[in-house]
């Protein structure tokens, strides 16, 4: 049977062509007399070990993470099974090889490495059309689509078609942290266009070769993606990733009431960062809500964290006026302030009365944060003076440096822990190596969001669930904070280790369940014991039995 229920009625060649039923030399004697295998494999069985063994010597063999990535693709390709035992053989391993940092460069590259469609690919050409181009897709139960414009992928900017990469990665991520079975996974490109000029000239590029259409039309043409979607796949949840920050903004404001849908960018991010300054606090021995927090970068990714920081300021206490009163923002204008033209409808709650400023280090020192979380895409903007004046004002001053890639971030954790002191909490976008600072050694910590959504994805399938809250983000943010003992604590490490993250994300799946639960927002009936709920929804990497 396969995964709907169906008899599998697969033979021969077009078996081994399936990467879902395909399990190459390890199908057994009796599967190859009945399938009509004999002949088409090399006539030995071999062990899933061995198979496992043979990907290792062939990934070994590959000279950089590029290789690695184009390889462990087309082992997706053709052995689905295989693909996913490998990876969650050794998360930590394999996850920086098939997403961040290597998929930055996968995208770059997308038109020229591209080998075999995957997802589906819907142009703004096809407008009126889209119902039926949803219904070429072969799978019925379709439960999340992960879906991109292209328009800012990662912090690479507009790269149009080549963005496929990011929606195809992030759902595998799905799959490999958190147990979603793979086949109701559907990456999703809208093509409307790009303003890159390079993608454009590319003879190789696989997008529609126009400058984007204005807001209205993005705005019309999505619409009518998402009611297709709901009427195509009724169960699906929609997640957004890599849009510009304005239309991230404002197409989240208007679907998040009336869709089961989320945008990874600004609520996944929020939740990773709330998670990452819950575990900061309990280093400095603070409160939540005795905070004030200044963020540089006043887009997407700043707005959706001190969204969330302020709902989870009242849960500890404050009221609304209160924990905006906490949350101040500085951008490339300076201190987003009160008597400023031109704030933006989703800054205003937080354009506080204040001197006008164009200096961050000033700013620091009349606003007086205890944290500062860099989301400005600039390199370097944590300077010397900055991160003094920080460790001036605070014993454990929290320092998250977020932008990425790795020439994006802030300040790099040798430079927060030498300016502060060695006081600084630090945390980045990126992974950075260990650093010893007067002969104790600091683990710099990744704020990486696969922390997160993944498992917002489990508890959202497993329970049906039929709308995505805040709720649900602070309790993933609560519950991927417990995981991080005290020994990693006293080491400046805030996120759990990558090496443990199924087990990590089923925790937290199951929180966000209770969550679903309690707010009455499942399609299902409330289980017993929800953990043994969410894992028996668990994909495993097994070959199953063709007999
Ligand atoms: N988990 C994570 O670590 C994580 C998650 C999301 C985003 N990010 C990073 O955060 C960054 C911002 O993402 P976004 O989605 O908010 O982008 P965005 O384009 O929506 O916002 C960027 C903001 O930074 C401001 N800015 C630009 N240059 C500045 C400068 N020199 N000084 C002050 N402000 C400046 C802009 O005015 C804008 O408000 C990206 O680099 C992204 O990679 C990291």
């Amino acid at each position: 049977m396969d995964l709907n229920g169906n008899r599998i009625t697969k033979r021969g060649i077009e078996l081994l062509q399936d990467p879902t039923l395909n399990k190459s030399t390890a199908f057994t004697e009796e599967e190859r007399q009945a399938r009509g295998l004999v002949g088409l494999i090399p006539d030995v069985i071999e062990t899933e070990e061995t198979q496992i063994n043979r990907v290792m010597q062939q990934l070994n063999d590959n000279s950089s993470d590029l290789d690695r990535y184009i390889y462990l693709i087309s082992l997706l390709d053709n052995d689905e099974t295989l693909f996913y035992k490998v990876v969650m053989s050794d998360p930590a391993h394999f996850l920086p090889v098939i997403y961040s940092p290597t998929i930055g460069e996968a995208c770059l590259k997308f038109g020229h490495i591209f080998q075999r469609p995957r997802g589906m690919y819907i142009s703004i050409r096809r407008k009126g059309h889209v119902k039926e181009i949803l219904r070429n897709w072969p799978e019925k139960d379709v439960r999340f689509i992960c879906v991109t414009d292209g328009e800012r992928i990662l912090g690479l900017g507009d790269l149009g078609a080549n963005g496929m990469g990011i929606p195809i990665g992030k759902l595998q991520l799905y799959t490999a942290c958190a147990a979603v079975p793979p086949h109701v996974l559907l990456p999703v490109f809208l093509d409307m266009g790009t303003n890159n000029r390079d993608c454009i000239n590319d003879p190789l590029y696989l997008g529609i070769r126009q400058t984007r259409p204005p807001a209205e039309e993005i705005y019309e043409f999505t619409d009518e993606f998402m009611s297709a979607v709901q009427e195509v796949f009724p169960q699906c949840c929609i997640h957004f990733e890599d849009w510009g920050g304005v239309d991230a903004i404002n197409l989240l404001e208007r679907y998040r009431e009336n869709y089961c849908c989320f945008n990874d960018d600004i609520q996944g991010t929020s939740g990773v960062i709330l998670a990452g300054i819950i575990n900061a606090l309990k280093i400095a021995g603070s409160r939540l809500k005795d905070q004030r927090i200044l963020f540089l970068g006043a887009g997407s990714a700043a707005i959706g964290i001190a969204d969330l920081i302020v709902s989870a300021m009242m849960q500890d206490g404050l009221t609304k006026e209160e924990a905006v009163s906490r949350i101040w923002l500085f951008d490339t204008k300076g201190l987003v302030e009160s008597s400023r033209s031109k704030v933006k409808s989703f800054q205003k709650p937080y354009a506080h009365t204040h001197t006008p400023t164009r200096d961050f280090a000033e700013a620091i020192g009349s606003v007086k944060p205890t944290a500062i979380i860099g989301v400005s895409t600039t390199g370097k903007a944590f300077n010397r003076r900055v991160i003094e004046t920080m460790a001036t004002i605070n014993d454990r001053p929290i320092i998250f440096a977020l932008s990425n890639p790795t020439d994006h971030a802030e300040c790099t954790p040798d430079e927060a822990y030498e300016w502060s002191r060695g006081r600084a909490i630090y945390a980045a976008g990126i992974q950075f190596p260990p650093v010893e600072y007067n002969g104790k050694k600091f683990v710099p910590s990744q704020a990486n969001n696969m922390y997160v959504y993944p498992a917002i994805g489990m508890a959202v399938y497993a329970t049906q669930a039929k709308r995505i809250t805040d709720d649900m983000f602070i309790a993933a943010a609560h519950a991927v904070a417990e995981q991080v003992t005290q020994a990693e604590l006293d080491s400046g490490k805030i996120y759990p280790h990558q090496s443990n993250i199924l087990e990590t994300e089923l925790y937290t799946a199951t929180k966000v369940a209770e969550v679903i639960f309690d707010k009455s927002l499942a399609g299902v009936d409330r289980p017993e014991n929800i953990r043994a709920f969410i894992e028996s929804h668990a994909y495993k990497p097994e070959y199953k039995s063709l007999m």
